[in-house]
């Protein structure tokens, strides 16, 4: 049976997976921290503990507006570090147009087929697409619109995924980001998080990931 390592950014996110997962052997859950710097150096650590098959990193997130709404899950194509790069005068030059590597992990496709299929056949809407990590949440209209016009594939933006994809990808393990929606991007309006929802979200896809991988 594949051995799974969860990376959530904090407890109550944890919680619920973990509720959804039950006391699979499987399947380890364990707290990230927030950022892109914290989560890869916490899951690289993680990844030294056992020999995993899999890595996914899950939590809430950031909906962009018309893409995917409060309540959806949104499953990772790929696994995007947005503010990765270098501003110039005309346009933001992601690192891969630097000769530095590259900003983008591609998701593992089978398990987000498998994935996305069980869960809209419980009756859970689903987006799939890119999933943006940023260090900082975007606060603004105006930073939003940017982002979508430059990830036209983007459905969500989040704080970690592409610093645990990075340690998962150098021990070349297949890594799947998943995100219940809590918010749209833009204005910085915590009082209109529906964190319930999202959590409740995020327990669903713990039930999904057992039962497809035990
Ligand atoms: O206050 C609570 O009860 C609570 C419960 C669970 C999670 C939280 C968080 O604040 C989690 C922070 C985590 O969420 C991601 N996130 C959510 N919305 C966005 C967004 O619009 N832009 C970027 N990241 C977002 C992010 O990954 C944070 O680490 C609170």
């Amino acid at each position: 049976m594949a051995k799974i390592l969860i990376m959530t950014a904090v407890e109550a996110e944890k919680e619920a997976v973990k509720r959804g997962v039950g006391d699979e052997a499987n399947i380890n859950v364990a707290n990230a921290g927030v950022g892109p710097a914290q989560a890869a150096a916490r899951t690289a650590f993680a990844l030294t503990s056992d020999d995993y098959d899999m890595v996914m990193s899950a939590g809430i997130a950031g909906g962009f507006k018309n893409r995917a709404a409060i309540g959806d899950l949104v499953i990772s194509e790929r696994i995007v570090a947005a503010d990765l790069g270098a501003e110039s005068s005309e346009s933001f030059l992601p690192v891969d147009e630097l000769g530095f590597g590259s900003s983008v992990i591609v998701a593992d496709a089978s398990s987000a087929q498998q994935m996305s299929a069980r869960l809209s056949e419980n009756g859970q809407v689903v987006q799939t697409g890119g999933i943006l990590t940023l260090a900082t949440v975007t606060g603004t209209e105006e930073t939003a619109r940017v982002l979508e016009q430059r990830y036209t594939d983007a459905q969500a933006e989040a704080m970690e995924g592409f610093g645990v994809a990075s340690a998962a990808s150098e021990k070349n393990l297949p890594v799947l980001e998943i995100r219940a929606i809590s918010n749209l991007i833009g204005p910085r309006d915590k009082e209109n998080w529906n964190i319930k929802e999202a959590l409740a979200t995020l327990e669903k896809a713990g039930v999904a990931i057992k039962e497809i991988f035990t």
